[in-house]
């Protein structure tokens, strides 16, 4: 274990500047308002110089993120990217290998989000893919877990939507040929298509590593109230997944149930997934993820030997050389589910004190697909909520 490691093990019980001694409201006499950024232009079209030179009058903003799956580590890089005198710390009850995060087959097909605009989802996949492309053509791929990966999906039935809307986003998107579907004697129509693989736990360290370099600190820490961070920090941002559903009391929020195989398999070079997202096989740097389940509002953790076989098999009848894979690790995740991503500033206020909080949870079956994007928008929230921070306190100084 790294000497960081071990020193965030062991950081739970928290000394200064860990926001440990931060006072704690009761919950029931808070006043919430909701700022909500609406689906106006993307925050790469928005003139944020006025909000940058804010944040600059302010000496090192101090902002915590809750949550250190791909979510929360997404979002403390793109806040230290977009203001990088901020102090950024994490704060986190699990970490990298033990979060849902963890357990995704991390492919960048996006799921859709009914409540969330197509062009705002179209957004968030396009910066996903152009970022971890880069990072694909580059001497960190190997490190970073992420990949090209090529392959089909297919269909018993033509779907009503041939063109899905995040098809020009992917490479090479392409109805399959009737060769090609030859090979799937049970399906009628396909699409083939290249596009990205995040190796989850790979990715998930990286980004870890990338943040201490920059001087991010990590604590293991269970944050039961956002207030209790409210002494120390100038903005809370909370990406804890399905933990929101406690945290801030989403009712909104769901879990799915997913349980998938994490196969040896190393001749499976092509991914393949049946339309109706219940079967996909998708071939990883070392390993092949083999899935799945969706079983709404389960909380159950524990794996299901008769899942595992049903598994199994659905894949093998997709691709028969599975018969012989090897060391089959079974994995369950609980995915954050909501009618629409919650990304939006809150401003919590109790006697007067106020703490601005900015959502990003309640990604679904898709966070990998679409981290980056929301990174993005919500680090450019905490550019708001400090600017505010700034004209409120030049106001009291008048
Ligand atoms: C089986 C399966 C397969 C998937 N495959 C894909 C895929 O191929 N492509 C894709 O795009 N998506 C996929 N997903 C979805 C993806 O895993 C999620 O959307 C994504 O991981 C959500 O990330 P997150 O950071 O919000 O949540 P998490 O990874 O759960 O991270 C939440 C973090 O918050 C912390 N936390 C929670 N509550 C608290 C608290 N009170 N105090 C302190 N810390 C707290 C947790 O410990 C954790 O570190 C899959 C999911 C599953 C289950
Ligand atoms: O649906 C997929 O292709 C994989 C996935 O995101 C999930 O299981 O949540």
């Amino acid at each position: 274990m790294s000497p960081g490691r071990a020193a965030r093990r062991l950081g739970s019980g928290l000394g200064a500047g860990s926001g440990g001694s931060a006072r704690v409201p009761p919950g029931n006499a808070r006043r919430r308002a909701t700022l909500r950024r609406g689906w106006g232009p993307p925050p790469h079209q928005v003139d944020t110089s006025l909000l940058w030179l804010c944040i600059l009058e302010m000496a090192a903003p101090k902002v915590a993120v809750v949550g250190a799956g791909v979510i929360g580590l997404s979002t403390a890089m793109c806040i230290l990217e977009t203001c990088p005198s901020c102090s950024v710390t994490v704060f986190s009850d699990q970490f990298s290998p033990n979060t849902t995060s963890d357990v995704a087959a991390g492919m960048l097909i996006p799921h859709t989000y009914p409540g969330t605009p197509i062009h705002v989802q179209k957004q968030w996949f396009k910066e996903t893919f152009t970022y971890l492309f880069a990072i694909s053509q580059s001497a960190e791929a190997s490190e970073a877990g992420i990949h090209l990966v090529s392959g089909w999906q297919v269909f018993k039935n033509t779907p009503k939507e041939e063109l899905p809307f995040w098809s020009d986003v992917v490479l090479g998107f392409r109805p399959m040929s009737k060769a090609e579907l030859q090979k799937f004697p049970q399906h009628q129509f396909g699409q083939a298509f290249t596009t990205l693989k995040c190796d989850c736990p790979p990715y998930l360290l990286w980004l870890e590593k990338r943040l201490k370099a920059t001087g991010v600190q990590m604590y293991t820490r269970k944050v039961a109230d956002l207030w209790e961070l409210h002494s120390e920090y100038n903005v809370v941002v909370n990406c804890a997944g399905i933990g929101a559903h406690q945290l801030v009391g989403d009712k909104e929020l769901f879990p799915v149930r997913g349980q998938v195989l994490k196969v040896h398999a190393p001749w499976v070079k092509n991914f393949i997934r049946n339309g109706d997202g219940l079967t996909y096989i998708y071939p990883g740097i070392h390993r092949v993820t083999l899935g799945g389940t969706r079983e709404v509002e389960s909380w159950s953790l524990s794996p299901d030997p008769g899942t595992t076989k049903d598994i199994f098999d659905r894949c093998c009848s997709l691709e028969p050389s599975l018969r012989r894979a090897q060391d089959i690790k079974v994995k369950v995740g609980l995915r954050p589910s909501r009618w629409c991503v919650r990304l939006e500033r809150e401003v919590l206020s109790q006697g007067g004190v106020k703490l601005p909080v900015v959502h990003n949870y309640g990604h679904g079956a898709g966070g990998f697909s679409v981290h980056r994007g929301t990174a993005k928008e919500a680090a450019c929230l905490v550019g708001e909520c400090i600017a505010a921070l700034q004209v409120s306190s030049s106001k009291a100084k008048l």
